[in-house]
Protein backbone atom coordinates (compact mmCIF):
# COMPACT_ATOMS: atom_id res chain seq x y z
CA UNK A 1 0.00 0.00 0.00
CA UNK A 2 1.36 3.67 -0.57
CA UNK A 3 0.63 6.72 0.22
CA UNK A 4 0.60 10.68 -0.65
CA UNK A 5 -0.96 13.41 1.22
CA UNK A 6 0.07 16.66 -0.85
CA UNK A 7 -0.08 20.19 0.69
CA UNK A 8 -3.00 22.67 1.04
CA UNK A 9 -4.36 24.64 -1.59
CA UNK A 10 -6.96 24.53 -4.17
CA UNK A 11 -5.43 24.45 -7.39
CA UNK A 12 -6.22 21.39 -9.01
CA UNK A 13 -3.35 18.76 -8.88
CA UNK A 14 -0.91 21.44 -7.11
CA UNK A 15 1.34 20.51 -4.07
CA UNK A 16 4.34 18.51 -2.86
CA UNK A 17 3.70 14.82 -1.33
CA UNK A 18 4.12 14.30 1.91
CA UNK A 19 6.31 10.81 3.10
CA UNK A 20 4.16 7.96 2.94
CA UNK A 21 2.11 7.56 5.72
CA UNK A 22 2.10 11.59 7.15
CA UNK A 23 -1.31 11.53 9.79
CA UNK A 24 -1.78 15.00 8.66
CA UNK A 25 -5.20 15.56 9.58
CA UNK A 26 -7.52 16.94 7.19
CA UNK A 27 -9.66 19.93 7.66
CA UNK A 28 -12.99 19.42 5.72
CA UNK A 29 -15.39 22.06 5.01
CA UNK A 30 -19.09 21.95 3.14
CA UNK A 31 -20.93 24.82 2.38
CA UNK A 32 -24.47 24.93 0.38
CA UNK A 33 -24.42 26.75 -3.01
CA UNK A 34 -27.20 28.55 -4.56
CA UNK A 35 -30.15 25.92 -5.47
CA UNK A 36 -30.04 25.00 -9.46
CA UNK A 37 -33.13 27.07 -11.26
CA UNK A 38 -35.85 25.14 -12.74
CA UNK A 39 -34.73 26.80 -16.36
CA UNK A 40 -31.78 24.08 -16.62
CA UNK A 41 -30.05 27.66 -16.93
CA UNK A 42 -26.84 26.60 -14.54
CA UNK A 43 -23.59 24.86 -16.08
CA UNK A 44 -23.87 20.91 -15.59
CA UNK A 45 -22.03 19.68 -13.45
CA UNK A 46 -19.37 18.28 -15.59
CA UNK A 47 -18.72 21.50 -17.00
CA UNK A 48 -16.97 22.65 -13.84
CA UNK A 49 -14.26 20.25 -14.20
CA UNK A 50 -10.56 21.61 -15.03
CA UNK A 51 -8.44 19.60 -17.09
CA UNK A 52 -5.87 18.01 -14.85
CA UNK A 53 -7.18 15.78 -11.70
CA UNK A 54 -10.63 15.43 -12.78
CA UNK A 55 -12.45 12.72 -10.90
CA UNK A 56 -16.49 11.84 -12.00
CA UNK A 57 -19.58 10.41 -10.29
CA UNK A 58 -22.32 11.64 -12.25
CA UNK A 59 -26.09 10.38 -12.84
CA UNK A 60 -29.23 12.67 -14.79
CA UNK A 61 -26.88 16.27 -13.48
CA UNK A 62 -26.72 14.68 -9.73
CA UNK A 63 -23.58 12.98 -8.32
CA UNK A 64 -20.10 14.93 -7.73
CA UNK A 65 -17.33 15.75 -9.25
CA UNK A 66 -13.61 16.49 -7.65
CA UNK A 67 -10.32 17.13 -8.64
CA UNK A 68 -7.16 18.01 -6.83
CA UNK A 69 -5.51 15.02 -4.62
CA UNK A 70 -5.50 16.23 -0.85
CA UNK A 71 -4.87 12.45 0.11
CA UNK A 72 -4.30 9.04 -2.23
CA UNK A 73 -3.97 5.72 -1.44
CA UNK A 74 -2.82 2.68 -4.12
CA UNK A 75 -3.76 -0.68 -3.36
CA UNK A 76 -3.04 -4.22 -4.65
CA UNK A 77 -3.47 -8.12 -4.69
CA UNK A 78 -6.32 -9.95 -2.37
CA UNK A 79 -6.28 -7.68 0.26
CA UNK A 80 -6.95 -4.01 -1.92
CA UNK A 81 -10.50 -3.79 -0.45
CA UNK A 82 -9.19 -4.18 3.03
CA UNK A 83 -6.62 -2.41 3.03
CA UNK A 84 -8.22 0.99 1.17
CA UNK A 85 -11.07 0.34 3.54
CA UNK A 86 -8.16 0.79 6.67
CA UNK A 87 -6.45 3.56 5.47
CA UNK A 88 -10.05 5.53 4.61
CA UNK A 89 -11.22 4.27 8.64
CA UNK A 90 -7.66 5.78 9.54
CA UNK A 91 -8.28 9.07 7.25
CA UNK A 92 -11.52 9.65 8.18
CA UNK A 93 -10.93 9.39 11.93
CA UNK A 94 -8.23 12.31 12.59
CA UNK A 95 -10.23 14.31 9.91
CA UNK A 96 -11.73 17.96 10.99
CA UNK A 97 -15.16 18.11 9.29
CA UNK A 98 -17.38 20.73 9.48
CA UNK A 99 -20.58 20.10 6.65
CA UNK A 100 -23.40 22.35 6.69
CA UNK A 101 -25.37 20.68 4.04
CA UNK A 102 -25.25 16.81 5.47
CA UNK A 103 -26.66 15.16 2.73
CA UNK A 104 -25.72 11.82 0.51
CA UNK A 105 -22.09 13.29 -0.67
CA UNK A 106 -21.51 16.15 1.74
CA UNK A 107 -18.41 16.35 3.59
CA UNK A 108 -15.65 14.19 3.41
CA UNK A 109 -15.45 12.14 0.43
CA UNK A 110 -13.12 10.06 -1.48
CA UNK A 111 -13.51 8.60 -5.27
CA UNK A 112 -12.28 5.30 -5.87
CA UNK A 113 -11.40 2.71 -8.44
CA UNK A 114 -10.49 -0.99 -7.60
CA UNK A 115 -8.71 -3.98 -9.95
CA UNK A 116 -10.94 -6.51 -11.24
CA UNK A 117 -8.42 -9.24 -10.34
CA UNK A 118 -6.31 -10.06 -7.16
CA UNK A 119 -3.64 -10.32 -9.61
CA UNK A 120 -2.55 -7.98 -11.45
CA UNK A 121 -3.87 -4.59 -11.26
CA UNK A 122 -3.71 -1.58 -8.39
CA UNK A 123 -6.60 0.06 -7.22
CA UNK A 124 -6.97 3.43 -5.65
CA UNK A 125 -8.79 5.83 -3.63
CA UNK A 126 -8.45 9.96 -4.08
CA UNK A 127 -9.91 12.45 -1.86
CA UNK A 128 -10.02 15.60 -3.68
CA UNK A 129 -8.81 19.40 -2.74
CA UNK A 130 -12.56 19.93 -4.46
CA UNK A 131 -15.56 18.42 -4.40
CA UNK A 132 -19.20 20.27 -6.10
CA UNK A 133 -22.18 17.97 -5.55
CA UNK A 134 -25.86 18.08 -6.74
CA UNK A 135 -29.01 16.18 -5.59
CA UNK A 136 -31.96 17.77 -7.52
CA UNK A 137 -32.00 21.44 -7.13
CA UNK A 138 -29.39 21.17 -3.95
CA UNK A 139 -26.06 22.09 -4.95
CA UNK A 140 -23.10 21.99 -2.37
CA UNK A 141 -19.09 22.83 -2.33
CA UNK A 142 -16.47 21.06 -0.13
CA UNK A 143 -13.42 21.55 0.17
CA UNK A 144 -10.80 18.95 1.57
CA UNK A 145 -6.78 20.17 3.11
CA UNK A 146 -4.82 19.73 5.29
CA UNK A 147 -5.31 23.24 6.65
CA UNK A 148 -8.27 25.97 6.75
CA UNK A 149 -8.23 26.97 3.21
CA UNK A 150 -10.36 29.24 1.53
CA UNK A 151 -13.69 28.50 -0.57
CA UNK A 152 -12.30 28.60 -4.82
CA UNK A 153 -14.96 30.84 -7.04
CA UNK A 154 -16.59 27.95 -9.31
CA UNK A 155 -16.75 28.97 -12.93
CA UNK A 156 -17.21 26.77 -16.04
CA UNK A 157 -14.29 25.51 -17.38
CA UNK A 158 -12.43 26.07 -20.95
CA UNK A 159 -13.79 23.80 -23.54
CA UNK A 160 -12.01 20.32 -24.09
CA UNK A 161 -10.26 19.58 -27.49
CA UNK A 162 -11.92 16.75 -29.46
CA UNK A 163 -9.40 14.23 -29.37
CA UNK A 164 -6.37 14.29 -32.15
CA UNK A 165 -5.91 11.72 -34.87
CA UNK A 166 -8.10 9.03 -33.13
CA UNK A 167 -7.76 5.80 -34.89
CA UNK A 168 -8.47 2.33 -33.54
CA UNK A 169 -6.76 -0.76 -33.60
CA UNK A 170 -7.57 -4.42 -31.99
CA UNK A 171 -7.39 -5.29 -28.82
CA UNK A 172 -5.25 -8.24 -26.88
CA UNK A 173 -7.20 -10.98 -28.78
CA UNK A 174 -8.45 -10.41 -32.50
CA UNK A 175 -12.16 -10.99 -33.50
CA UNK A 176 -11.91 -14.37 -34.73
CA UNK A 177 -9.64 -15.41 -31.87
CA UNK A 178 -12.40 -13.92 -29.39
CA UNK A 179 -15.12 -16.30 -30.86
CA UNK A 180 -12.65 -19.17 -30.77
CA UNK A 181 -11.83 -18.31 -26.45
CA UNK A 182 -16.07 -18.17 -26.22
CA UNK A 183 -16.66 -21.49 -28.25
CA UNK A 184 -14.32 -22.84 -26.13
CA UNK A 185 -16.04 -21.53 -22.53
CA UNK A 186 -18.96 -23.05 -24.62
CA UNK A 187 -17.73 -26.15 -24.37
CA UNK A 188 -16.58 -25.96 -20.64
CA UNK A 189 -20.04 -25.16 -19.69
CA UNK A 190 -21.80 -28.00 -21.48
CA UNK A 191 -19.37 -30.31 -19.82
CA UNK A 192 -20.49 -29.38 -16.67
CA UNK A 193 -17.09 -27.46 -15.51
CA UNK A 194 -18.82 -24.38 -14.60
CA UNK A 195 -22.81 -22.83 -15.61
CA UNK A 196 -21.78 -19.22 -16.78
CA UNK A 197 -18.72 -17.31 -16.88
CA UNK A 198 -18.01 -13.56 -18.41
CA UNK A 199 -15.50 -12.70 -20.78
CA UNK A 200 -14.78 -9.72 -21.84
CA UNK A 201 -12.48 -8.25 -24.85
CA UNK A 202 -10.91 -4.70 -25.72
CA UNK A 203 -10.18 -2.53 -28.55
CA UNK A 204 -7.27 -0.27 -28.65
CA UNK A 205 -7.73 3.49 -29.86
CA UNK A 206 -4.80 6.00 -30.30
CA UNK A 207 -4.47 9.78 -29.92
CA UNK A 208 -1.72 12.14 -31.19
CA UNK A 209 -1.99 14.09 -28.83
CA UNK A 210 -3.28 13.45 -25.00
CA UNK A 211 -6.68 12.81 -24.39
CA UNK A 212 -8.81 15.56 -22.61
CA UNK A 213 -10.99 13.00 -20.77
CA UNK A 214 -13.34 16.01 -20.29
CA UNK A 215 -14.32 15.57 -24.37
CA UNK A 216 -15.79 12.05 -23.84
CA UNK A 217 -16.92 12.55 -19.85
CA UNK A 218 -19.50 15.52 -21.67
CA UNK A 219 -20.57 13.66 -24.34
CA UNK A 220 -21.77 9.98 -22.26
CA UNK A 221 -22.93 12.62 -19.15
CA UNK A 222 -25.36 13.30 -22.07
CA UNK A 223 -26.33 10.54 -24.36
CA UNK A 224 -26.44 8.40 -21.29
CA UNK A 225 -28.33 10.52 -18.39
CA UNK A 226 -29.52 6.98 -16.78
CA UNK A 227 -26.26 5.74 -16.31
CA UNK A 228 -23.24 6.31 -13.68
CA UNK A 229 -20.98 8.19 -15.58
CA UNK A 230 -17.33 8.23 -13.51
CA UNK A 231 -14.20 9.05 -14.44
CA UNK A 232 -11.06 8.20 -11.74
CA UNK A 233 -7.59 7.46 -12.38
CA UNK A 234 -7.95 7.70 -16.22
CA UNK A 235 -10.25 5.22 -16.19
CA UNK A 236 -13.77 6.55 -17.36
CA UNK A 237 -17.28 5.20 -18.69
CA UNK A 238 -20.61 5.12 -18.10
CA UNK A 239 -22.03 2.24 -16.06
CA UNK A 240 -25.90 1.26 -15.89
CA UNK A 241 -25.21 -1.22 -13.35
CA UNK A 242 -25.09 0.25 -9.38
CA UNK A 243 -22.97 -2.90 -7.74
CA UNK A 244 -24.19 -1.37 -4.43
CA UNK A 245 -25.11 2.09 -2.62
CA UNK A 246 -25.65 2.64 0.69
CA UNK A 247 -27.32 5.45 2.13
CA UNK A 248 -28.20 5.72 6.00
CA UNK A 249 -28.58 1.47 6.22
CA UNK A 250 -30.54 1.23 2.91
CA UNK A 251 -28.59 -0.83 0.15
CA UNK A 252 -29.62 -1.20 -2.80
CA UNK A 253 -28.45 -3.30 -6.22
CA UNK A 254 -28.90 -2.52 -9.49
CA UNK A 255 -28.17 -6.57 -10.87
CA UNK A 256 -27.76 -6.62 -14.74
CA UNK A 257 -27.18 -9.66 -16.95
CA UNK A 258 -28.90 -10.62 -20.31
CA UNK A 259 -28.40 -8.36 -23.19
CA UNK A 260 -30.11 -7.22 -26.45
CA UNK A 261 -29.34 -4.91 -29.23
CA UNK A 262 -31.62 -1.79 -29.97
CA UNK A 263 -32.08 -0.96 -33.72
CA UNK A 264 -33.11 2.87 -33.09
CA UNK A 265 -37.23 1.72 -34.50
CA UNK A 266 -39.28 2.07 -31.52
CA UNK A 267 -41.98 -0.70 -32.80
CA UNK A 268 -38.84 -3.52 -33.41
CA UNK A 269 -37.57 -2.63 -30.32
CA UNK A 270 -40.53 -3.15 -28.16
CA UNK A 271 -41.12 -6.49 -29.89
CA UNK A 272 -37.19 -7.01 -29.01
CA UNK A 273 -37.76 -6.13 -25.56
CA UNK A 274 -40.45 -8.41 -25.13
CA UNK A 275 -38.02 -10.90 -26.84
CA UNK A 276 -35.22 -10.57 -24.41
CA UNK A 277 -37.99 -10.70 -21.66
CA UNK A 278 -38.85 -14.49 -22.49
CA UNK A 279 -35.20 -15.71 -23.49
CA UNK A 280 -35.04 -18.57 -21.58
CA UNK A 281 -30.97 -18.45 -22.49
CA UNK A 282 -31.02 -14.82 -21.06
CA UNK A 283 -33.21 -15.68 -17.96
CA UNK A 284 -30.69 -18.54 -16.95
CA UNK A 285 -27.48 -15.41 -17.45
CA UNK A 286 -29.55 -13.11 -15.39
CA UNK A 287 -30.61 -15.27 -12.89
CA UNK A 288 -27.11 -16.59 -11.69
CA UNK A 289 -26.46 -12.89 -11.67
CA UNK A 290 -29.21 -12.06 -9.28
CA UNK A 291 -28.30 -15.15 -7.02
CA UNK A 292 -24.65 -13.89 -6.30
CA UNK A 293 -25.97 -10.49 -5.53
CA UNK A 294 -28.36 -11.80 -3.01
CA UNK A 295 -26.20 -14.78 -1.15
CA UNK A 296 -23.47 -11.70 -0.92
CA UNK A 297 -25.56 -9.34 0.80
CA UNK A 298 -27.47 -11.19 2.78
CA UNK A 299 -25.13 -11.82 5.88
CA UNK A 300 -25.19 -7.91 5.88
CA UNK A 301 -28.73 -7.37 5.66
CA UNK A 302 -31.62 -8.16 8.59
CA UNK A 303 -34.14 -7.80 5.62
CA UNK A 304 -33.92 -7.99 2.03
CA UNK A 305 -36.06 -7.86 -1.15
CA UNK A 306 -35.34 -9.82 -4.28
CA UNK A 307 -37.96 -9.47 -7.22
CA UNK A 308 -39.13 -12.47 -8.37
CA UNK A 309 -38.70 -11.43 -12.55
CA UNK A 310 -36.21 -9.03 -13.60
CA UNK A 311 -37.50 -5.45 -15.83
CA UNK A 312 -36.47 -4.37 -19.10
CA UNK A 313 -34.04 -1.77 -18.93
CA UNK A 314 -33.80 0.37 -22.39
CA UNK A 315 -30.43 2.36 -22.92
CA UNK A 316 -29.79 3.91 -26.15
CA UNK A 317 -27.15 0.90 -27.54
CA UNK A 318 -28.44 -1.86 -25.87
CA UNK A 319 -31.20 -3.55 -23.35
CA UNK A 320 -30.60 -5.36 -19.91
CA UNK A 321 -32.79 -7.68 -18.43
CA UNK A 322 -32.29 -5.99 -15.20
CA UNK A 323 -33.54 -6.64 -10.61
CA UNK A 324 -33.07 -3.70 -8.02
CA UNK A 325 -32.39 -6.01 -5.15
CA UNK A 326 -32.43 -3.90 -1.85
CA UNK A 327 -31.80 -4.28 1.75
CA UNK A 328 -31.52 -2.92 5.07
CA UNK A 329 -28.16 -3.10 6.97
CA UNK A 330 -28.57 -3.27 10.94
CA UNK A 331 -26.72 -0.40 12.81
CA UNK A 332 -25.35 -3.34 15.30
CA UNK A 333 -23.41 -5.69 12.21
CA UNK A 334 -20.04 -5.21 12.25
CA UNK A 335 -18.83 -1.72 10.55
CA UNK A 336 -15.54 -3.09 8.75
CA UNK A 337 -17.69 -4.88 6.67
CA UNK A 338 -20.72 -3.09 5.89
CA UNK A 339 -19.47 0.18 4.38
CA UNK A 340 -20.65 0.87 0.81
CA UNK A 341 -16.60 -0.48 0.26
CA UNK A 342 -16.85 -3.70 2.15
CA UNK A 343 -20.39 -4.20 0.99
CA UNK A 344 -18.60 -3.81 -2.69
CA UNK A 345 -15.52 -5.87 -1.97
CA UNK A 346 -18.42 -9.08 -1.12
CA UNK A 347 -20.22 -8.72 -3.55
CA UNK A 348 -17.19 -8.38 -6.71
CA UNK A 349 -16.75 -10.06 -9.06
CA UNK A 350 -21.02 -11.04 -9.14
CA UNK A 351 -21.89 -13.02 -11.70
CA UNK A 352 -22.86 -10.25 -14.13
CA UNK A 353 -19.06 -10.12 -14.62
CA UNK A 354 -17.77 -12.93 -13.23
CA UNK A 355 -19.36 -15.90 -13.61
CA UNK A 356 -20.53 -19.35 -11.29
CA UNK A 357 -19.80 -20.97 -9.83
CA UNK A 358 -17.08 -17.35 -8.75
CA UNK A 359 -13.94 -19.00 -8.21
CA UNK A 360 -13.97 -21.40 -11.36
CA UNK A 361 -15.49 -18.49 -13.58
CA UNK A 362 -12.31 -16.42 -12.13
CA UNK A 363 -9.84 -18.92 -12.45
CA UNK A 364 -11.68 -19.68 -16.27
CA UNK A 365 -11.43 -15.60 -17.05
CA UNK A 366 -7.76 -15.65 -15.90
CA UNK A 367 -6.76 -18.72 -18.32
CA UNK A 368 -8.74 -17.97 -21.28
CA UNK A 369 -10.09 -14.25 -21.94
CA UNK A 370 -5.66 -13.63 -22.89
CA UNK A 371 -6.41 -10.41 -21.61
CA UNK A 372 -5.64 -8.13 -18.39
CA UNK A 373 -8.79 -6.36 -17.51
CA UNK A 374 -7.50 -4.18 -15.46
CA UNK A 375 -9.65 -1.79 -13.46
CA UNK A 376 -12.51 -2.68 -16.00
CA UNK A 377 -15.28 -4.49 -14.36
CA UNK A 378 -14.19 -3.81 -10.89
CA UNK A 379 -16.28 -1.35 -8.24
CA UNK A 380 -16.10 2.24 -8.92
CA UNK A 381 -17.57 5.07 -7.17
CA UNK A 382 -16.76 7.18 -3.93
CA UNK A 383 -17.65 6.93 -0.37
CA UNK A 384 -17.88 9.25 2.61
CA UNK A 385 -16.90 9.23 6.19
CA UNK A 386 -19.59 7.31 7.67
CA UNK A 387 -18.88 4.30 4.99
CA UNK A 388 -22.23 5.27 2.88
CA UNK A 389 -21.50 5.79 -1.05
CA UNK A 390 -22.23 4.77 -4.60
CA UNK A 391 -20.03 1.61 -6.24
CA UNK A 392 -20.97 0.67 -9.62
CA UNK A 393 -19.57 -1.92 -11.94
CA UNK A 394 -16.74 -0.15 -14.53
CA UNK A 395 -18.45 -1.04 -17.79
CA UNK A 396 -18.76 0.58 -20.81
CA UNK A 397 -15.54 2.11 -19.66
CA UNK A 398 -12.04 3.03 -21.15
CA UNK A 399 -8.77 3.01 -19.53
CA UNK A 400 -6.26 6.08 -20.64
CA UNK A 401 -2.92 6.18 -20.40
CA UNK A 402 0.22 8.47 -21.99
CA UNK A 403 1.93 7.01 -24.79
CA UNK A 404 4.83 8.75 -26.53
CA UNK A 405 3.25 12.68 -26.97
CA UNK A 406 -0.40 11.14 -27.47
CA UNK A 407 -3.14 8.63 -25.42
CA UNK A 408 -3.48 4.99 -25.62
CA UNK A 409 -7.36 4.50 -24.79
CA UNK A 410 -8.69 0.77 -23.86
CA UNK A 411 -12.26 0.29 -24.55
CA UNK A 412 -13.69 -2.76 -23.15
CA UNK A 413 -17.09 -5.20 -23.24
CA UNK A 414 -17.64 -8.52 -22.01
CA UNK A 415 -20.28 -10.98 -22.32
CA UNK A 416 -22.07 -13.26 -20.01
CA UNK A 417 -21.58 -16.88 -21.70
CA UNK A 418 -23.97 -19.96 -20.73
CA UNK A 419 -24.96 -22.96 -22.44
CA UNK A 420 -26.40 -22.31 -25.92
CA UNK A 421 -24.35 -18.99 -26.67
CA UNK A 422 -23.80 -18.80 -30.14
CA UNK A 423 -20.13 -16.99 -30.48
CA UNK A 424 -21.51 -14.69 -33.15
CA UNK A 425 -24.04 -12.85 -31.25
CA UNK A 426 -21.71 -12.78 -28.42
CA UNK A 427 -19.14 -11.06 -30.58
CA UNK A 428 -21.68 -8.32 -32.09
CA UNK A 429 -23.03 -7.90 -28.30
CA UNK A 430 -20.07 -6.74 -27.34
CA UNK A 431 -19.45 -4.46 -30.04
CA UNK A 432 -22.91 -2.82 -28.93
CA UNK A 433 -21.31 -2.69 -26.02
CA UNK A 434 -18.05 -0.97 -27.05
CA UNK A 435 -20.62 1.95 -28.93
CA UNK A 436 -20.99 4.10 -25.63
CA UNK A 437 -17.13 5.02 -25.37
CA UNK A 438 -16.64 4.96 -29.19
CA UNK A 439 -19.36 7.29 -29.68
CA UNK A 440 -18.14 9.55 -26.85
CA UNK A 441 -14.31 9.21 -28.34
CA UNK A 442 -16.02 11.14 -31.61
CA UNK A 443 -16.18 7.86 -33.43
CA UNK A 444 -19.51 6.86 -34.82
C1 LIG B 1 -19.77 -7.38 -18.75
C2 LIG B 1 -20.55 -6.44 -19.30
O1 LIG B 1 -21.91 -6.41 -19.13
C3 LIG B 1 -22.54 -7.17 -18.12
C4 LIG B 1 -23.68 -6.35 -17.65
C5 LIG B 1 -24.90 -6.38 -18.30
C6 LIG B 1 -25.17 -7.40 -19.23
C7 LIG B 1 -24.26 -8.40 -19.45
C8 LIG B 1 -24.57 -9.49 -20.42
O2 LIG B 1 -25.71 -9.57 -20.90
O3 LIG B 1 -23.67 -10.25 -20.77
C9 LIG B 1 -22.99 -8.50 -18.70
O4 LIG B 1 -23.21 -9.43 -17.67
C10 LIG B 1 -20.00 -5.33 -20.09
O5 LIG B 1 -20.74 -4.44 -20.49
O6 LIG B 1 -18.76 -5.32 -20.32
Amino acid sequence: MSTRAPSPGVAPGAGDAFPAGTAVPLVVRTVPLEPVPDDASSAPLVDLLPRDGALTWLRGGDGLVGWGTAAVVSTAGADRFRDAEEWWAATTARAVVRDEVGVHGSGLVAFGSFAFADEPGTSTLVVPRVVVGQRGRQRWLTTIGHDSIGMPGLRVADEPAAPDGLRFDRGAVDEDAWRAVVADAVARIEGGELDKVVLARDVVARTDAPLDVRWPLRRLVEAYPTCWTFHVDGLFGATPEMLVRRERGLVTSRVLAGTISRTGDEVRDAGLAGELARSSKDLEEHEYAVRSVADALEPHCSSMNVPESPFVLHLPNVMHLATDVTGVVPDDVDHATSTSLGLAASLHPSAAVGGTPTPVATRLIAEIEGMDRGRYAGPVGWMDAAGDGEWGIALRSAQVVPEGDGSVVRLFAGCGIVAGSDPDAELAESQAKLQPVRQALGHR
